[in-house]
């Protein structure tokens, strides 16, 4: 290993350092910070991994340019030779995409009233399917998952499903088995020269490239429709949503433009698997927690019922004077890290960090979990403590150092706004309207999920119980 680099893991040719197989990639990260301090590498496979457990060298690295880039890695570009969309692309067509984005769900009301509607219909839907098995023990509803993807839908296409459409359940199948199949694409991208010594079928059996390109495919066919019926209303003077917006700007002439049908599909792609399953993750989580955290909930709903009446949602006007609330959506995003080793960027030139050199192709990761535990930043940082985020006034206060759960710098997230008020409006609609607790003898179990190496999703088969406020 260069001695210039940080320390860590660095093992073999071709394969690198290969884990014990019976820790979780978490526990051995934080081995390595204990044993190494807030930057190491690991060698996984071909790739030398950074890891970054400090929120100011995450903040150095993430605006700089040196590591705008996302890998060339088959889990960011699906198959396809030159990366499109926003979430695996970049250069030109990352840039105009992520302005074209940005604007789009500003304008069509990302943090503004214009949504807020249509974020209430989905937070009533829910609420109506809830009551359905309330008093009860159940497993949360399908109707938690059809309403983060209305809400995508609403901008990028103005479409609603209702809970049963079995469109609906199509298009949630496709979902699924891309994400069942993406898991294995990160075999190929740690292992490429896998592509170079195994047969086709075999290589498809292990890493399910041909299973991603199916589903891929599959849901790209679904926007194809949905594009061609816009095409044929199209208003220019009046775009609907955000497939209507990208039509216009096709038309126009621009020697800059990198538009294109294929582009359009990746981007409504990665809008949905961005920005749906993660709103849908927070929401569940906030539900476990605060059945396991009852003085939280009654806080919460004492403040709630104090400022809106019992069946109002808020606009986003009330938001100063639900400060437990905001301070409650702060801890949770917090201590779960939904995202809790953000997305990986690899660095394009040879270039350093906390006075390491940090050769090119390198893959650098903030562990946003760890950043999130830091005691420099937080005081008990494995207790749920709401109160944390209120200041001696009794209002809200957002921190910031330490707390990134929509990453940092370049490519922060870019549904941030439109997280965050989904996140808001759902514990509203929630929590005035239900009391949740774990099924009677029980805790909620509030570790996450092993299926996702790379994230903290809520273990979605246990029951809870919600009771209707009297
Ligand atoms: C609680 C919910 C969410 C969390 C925790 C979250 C977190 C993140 C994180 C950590 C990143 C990676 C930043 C980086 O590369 O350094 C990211 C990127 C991204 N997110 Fe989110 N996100 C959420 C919701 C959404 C929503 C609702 C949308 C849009 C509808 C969205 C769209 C995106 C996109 C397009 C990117 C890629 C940005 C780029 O590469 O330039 N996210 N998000």
């Amino acid at each position: 290993k260069p001695s210039d680099l940080p320390p860590g893991r660095w093992g073999l040719p071709l394969v690198g350092y290969v884990p014990l197989p019976f820790k979780s990639l978490e526990d051995h990260l934080r081995d390595l910070y204990k044993k190494h301090g807030s930057i190491y590498i690991w060698r996984m496979g071909v790739h030398i991994m950074v890891f970054l457990h400090d929120q100011k060298m995450a903040r150095e690295a993430f605006t700089s340019t040196d590591f705008i880039d996302r890998p060339p890695w088959q889990i960011f570009c699906l198959g396809e030779k030159s990366p499109k969309g926003v979430v695996g692309s970049n250069g030109l067509l990352w840039q105009n995409n992520r302005r074209f984005a940005l604007r789009q769900l500003r304008d069509l009301g990302m943090g503004k009233s214009k949504l807020v509607a249509a974020v209430h219909t989905q937070a009533a839907m829910m609420v109506e399917e809830i009551k359905k098995q309330a008093g009860r023990p159940a497993r949360l509803p399908h109707a938690m998952s059809v309403a983060v993807v209305n809400i995508v839908w609403q901008m990028v296409g103005n479409i609603q499903f209702k809970v049963t459409d079995p469109k609906f359940v199509e298009f949630r199948e496709c979902v699924e088995l891309l994400m069942d199949s993406m898991k294995n694409l990160a075999i190929f991208d740690l292992l490429p020269w896998l592509g170079k010594i195994l047969p086709r079928p075999i290589l498809n059996r292990i890493c399910h490239l041909d299973l991603v390109e199916n589903a891929k495919e599959k849901f790209f066919a679904y926007f194809k429709e949905v594009i061609a019926e816009h095409k044929k209303t199209l208003d220019r003077d009046n775009p609907r949503d955000l497939i209507d917006a990208y039509l216009t700007e096709m038309e126009k002439e621009n020697p800059d433009s990198t538009c294109s049908e294929r582009d359009l599909c990746f981007l409504i792609f990665d809008l949905f698997n961005a920005g749906s399953l993660t709103t849908r993750d927070t929401t569940v989580w906030m539900i476990f927690y605060l059945a396991n955290y009852p003085r939280v909930q009654e806080k919460l709903q004492r403040e709630l019922d104090e400022v809106l009446p019992r069946g109002t949602l808020p606009n986003l006007e009330d938001k100063p004077r639900l400060p437990y609330t905001e301070a409650v959506v702060h801890e949770l995003l917090r201590i779960t890290s939904l995202a809790a080793l953000g997305a990986q960027h690899v660095a394009t030139r040879d270039t350093e960090i906390g006075g390491y050199t940090i050769p090119k192709g390198s893959i650098i990761s903030n562990v946003i979990s760890e950043i999130h535990r830091d005691t420099r930043h937080w005081d008990n940082p494995d207790d749920f403590l709401p109160e944390r985020w209120i200041t001696a006034e009794g209002k809200f206060s957002a921190k910031k150092a330490g707390f990134m759960p929509f990453g940092v710098g370049k490519r922060q997230c870019v549904g941030e706004g439109l997280a965050r008020m989904e996140v808001f409006m759902f514990t509203v609609a929630l929590f005035q309207a239900f009391t949740f607790t774990p099924p009677p003898g029980k805790q909620m179990d509030l570790r996450p999920d092993t299926g996702n190496a790379i994230g903290h999703n809520p273990r979605l088969k246990q029951e809870v119980v919600a009771m209707v406020r009297p």
